[in-house]
């Protein structure tokens, strides 16, 4: 298939933000696909996306006011971690990374991963992107990190009571996507706030990612939903929010986001530049560059 025939699912001339991050700010959940010719897709990707690689992951950077990225290992490209670990390294530096791995892989391999900037491992529970998520491999492999490492976990909020006694098991930090996916029209105090509310509280070692307005709120711009159900949460958890573009939001094609807007969505929901400067800098510097902290 042609890279033209794949999908487009991010704005190719994104607006220019008028919110201006703090210096060092991250953009901590970001993805690249392929390109193509160089790392092919899993042949158990759910979709194909067009070449979005590493110089257009860094020319939005500098576009949007970031200074680095983390960049997740998307489903489409499985568990082969060779495109993620390519735009780490042309980053000189200013990424790190997040793997999605084989449960089986061994000590050496994961001593690589780490040499090549990864600092953590993502769990996948959304059916219509991974054919399985097998919890009891998930936690054998979570016991053996390399230190310093936390595991991602992405689940929409049905599953989240079904999912507590295995995030209870795992015994380094947890990074939850999109803050499990909550229905933001029920607003601050609905039951998916509450229900992720109570997973905060029953640990200190659980953080998330402010993200997504785009998937989370299908009102569209500018979002209203989603910025006041999720502005009380960054306040109340500010040591422990995270943010990032979701660029090029993968399976978004029906309602690509504006990344400009994305990024006006920052102040909204971290209402003060101290909270601004945790969510963008302090917290992701504390956990993917803590030998700088
Ligand atoms: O990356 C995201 O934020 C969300 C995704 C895609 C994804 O996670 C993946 O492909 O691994 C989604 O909901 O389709």
């Amino acid at each position: 298939m042609t890279n033209d025939e794949r999908i487009l699912s991010w704005n190719e001339k994104p607006s220019k933000p008028r919110y201006t991050p703090p210096p060092g700010a991250i953009d901590a959940h970001c993805h690249v696909f392929g390109p193509m010719a160089q790392f092919p897709f899993s042949p158990k990707a759910k979709y194909l996306p067009r070449d979005a690689g590493p110089d257009m992951l860094f020319a939005l950077r500098d576009h949007l006011g970031f200074a680095r990225n983390v960049i997740v290992q998307a489903s489409c490209h499985g568990t082969d971690n060779a495109a993620t670990l390519d735009a780490i390294a042309r980053a000189q530096g200013k990424a790190r990374g997040i793997a999605v791995v084989d449960p089986a892989i061994d000590e050496a391999e994961l001593a690589a991963l780490h040499e090549g900037g990864m600092r953590g491992i993502r769990f996948n529970f959304l059916k219509r992107l991974v054919d399985d998520a097998p919890k009891d491999k998930f936690l054998e492999v979570a016991g053996r990190l390399p230190a310093g490492w936390h595991v991602v976990i992405y689940f929409e909020a049905d599953i989240l009571e079904e999912l507590r006694p295995f995030m209870d098991a795992i015994p380094v930090p947890i990074v939850i996507d999109h803050m499990g996916r909550p229905d933001v029209s029920q607003g601050p105090d609905g039951a998916d706030m509450k229900a992720f509310r109570r997973l905060l509280d029953s640990r200190e070692d659980i953080w998330f990612k402010a993200t997504c307005p785009d998937r989370l709120d299908p009102a569209g711009p500018p979002w209203d939903d989603f910025a006041r159900s999720v502005a009380p949460l960054v306040a109340d958890y500010a040591d422990r929010v995270i943010w990032g573009t979701d660029w090029p939001h993968p399976n978004m094609q029906d309602a690509i986001p504006d990344d400009g807007l994305v990024v006006d969505m920052i102040p909204r929901i971290a209402t003060t530049p101290e909270l601004q400067h945790k969510m963008l800098v302090t917290n992701p510097m504390r956990l993917y560059w803590s030998e700088e902290m």
